[in-house]
């Protein structure tokens, strides 16, 4: 039996950095996916294979060596979701060394040491091969280390003695609430490994989906009653989600004052959002004048963004790109405001010229799906 899990993409419509220090911030799950699938293999072949489709790495280790470099961890793990320590980073650093990552490939192994980490938890030493794709890319600001880690450990936990799902069921299903937060709380040790100061908004959109508020690790649903269309613009610049976040945090200790002010700005923003699309338009007229003010809050806390130091040029050229066609934007996303498909068009278009990458994407929709294969 082959058991897959897919799990969405985000895109933080306020917020993001300032949820890392307990102000609010509102995500929405998007849909694009990424899809980890596992095959246990009989117990007499050695072997846990990992196939990352997406960055062309395909990595074999034997269960006996995987056990032979985290025996100081003792055994049985625990069933609950347990946060790596330094050590064991280590110890996973060594299995993946063994392999010999690529060099120019370095930046994408914490992925992997988060793999090891949820795979040896939650399943233990059983020999399989591992799959995962994305339709996500990877580092753009999407959440591709979320829906990487929930779908990881949806899969896993699936495979496990953690839940009782129902395997002869056809198809994609959710898991009830109690599975969810499971899967929730695995996938955020995952994203420690990756990310070091994860505030858990990520991997909670991602495994719970639609539009939700989150802040000091508490998320609650938000009733989005706006149709809302989002461009996204990927500008392909490489940039490191830990590091940022590292960056915010040394400016904070800075200048404690400024930037509590600006991080209070933004929860205000963060919530502005929230009311107004769980608003209920009562005609065209109340729905344009909602969008624009989205769009002005989208501006506010773009310019908040960049005085908290995480914009960079190629985000404040698509920002005037996107001005000159009166669309408001921010980082990791663009939107608010009416656009007709035509001015999309031609904004893509310029865009493209600079060689960024430019798609709508859902907004909403399921979050983590679980699928078994009997076939095979
Ligand atoms: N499909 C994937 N294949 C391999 N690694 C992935 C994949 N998706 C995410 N990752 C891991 O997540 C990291 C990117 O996460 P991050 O920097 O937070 O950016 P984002 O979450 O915005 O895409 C990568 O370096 C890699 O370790
Ligand atoms: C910057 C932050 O708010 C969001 C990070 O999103 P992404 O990994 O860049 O998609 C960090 C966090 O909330 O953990
Ligand atoms: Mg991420």
């Amino acid at each position: 039996m082959e058991v897959t899990a897919r799990a969405p993409g985000k895109i933080i419509l306020a917020g993001e950095h300032a949820v890392v220090h307990g102000y609010t911030a509102v995500a929405s799950s998007i849909d694009l996916y990424t899809v980890f699938s596992i095959r246990l293999r009989s117990e007499d072949d050695d072997t846990v294979n990992l196939k990352l489709n997406d960055i062309g790495l395909d990595f074999s280790w034997s269960v006996r060596r995987i056990k032979e470099v985290l025996s100081h961890l003792g055994s049985p793990f625990s069933s609950t979701p347990t946060s790596c320590s330094l050590e064991t980073i280590k110890s996973l650093a060594t299995l993946v060394d063994e392999q010999s990552f690529p060099e120019t490939k370095i930046g994408l192994a914490s992925g992997v040491y988060a793999f090891l980490w949820l795979y040896t938890s939650i399943l233990g030493f059983k020999p399989a091969t591992v799959t995962v794709s994305s339709e996500l890319p990877v580092g753009a600001g999407l959440g591709s280390s979320a829906a990487y880690c929930v779908s990881l450990s949806a899969a896993l936990l699936a495979l496990s003695d953690s839940v009782k799902l129902d395997v002869s069921q056809k198809g994609w299903s959710t898991f009830n609430e109690t599975e969810a937060e499971l899967v929730n709380k695995w996938a955020f040790e995952g994203e420690k490994i990756i990310h070091g100061r994860p505030s858990g908004v990520d991997n909670s959109v991602s495994t719970f989906g639609n539009v939700i508020k989150f802040k000091s690790g508490v998320m609650t649903r938000v009733n989005s009653n706006m149709p809302l269309r989002m461009l996204i613009t990927n500008t392909k610049v490489g940039r490191d989600t830990k590091a940022l976040v590292a960056n915010v945090s040394a400016r904070k200790s800075r200048h404690p004052d400024a930037m509590c002010s600006v991080l209070n700005a933004i929860e205000a923003i963060s919530d502005e959002w929230s009311t107004i699309i769980q608003s209920h338009a009562v005609d065209d007229l109340y729905l344009s004048a909602n969008e624009e003010k989205l769009g002005e809050l989208m501006e506010m806390n773009q310019g908040l963004l960049l005085s908290i130091g995480v914009s960079h040029a190629s985000i404040e050229n698509v920002l005037q790109t996107s001005m000159k066609y009166k669309l408001a934007s921010k980082l990791t996303g663009a939107g608010g405001g009416d656009i007709s498909g035509e001015v999309i068009d031609k904004i893509v278009e310029e865009l493209g010229s600079f060689g960024y990458q430019s798609f709508t994407a859902g907004i909403g929709g399921k979050g983590v799906q679980i699928s078994f294969d009997h076939s095979s």
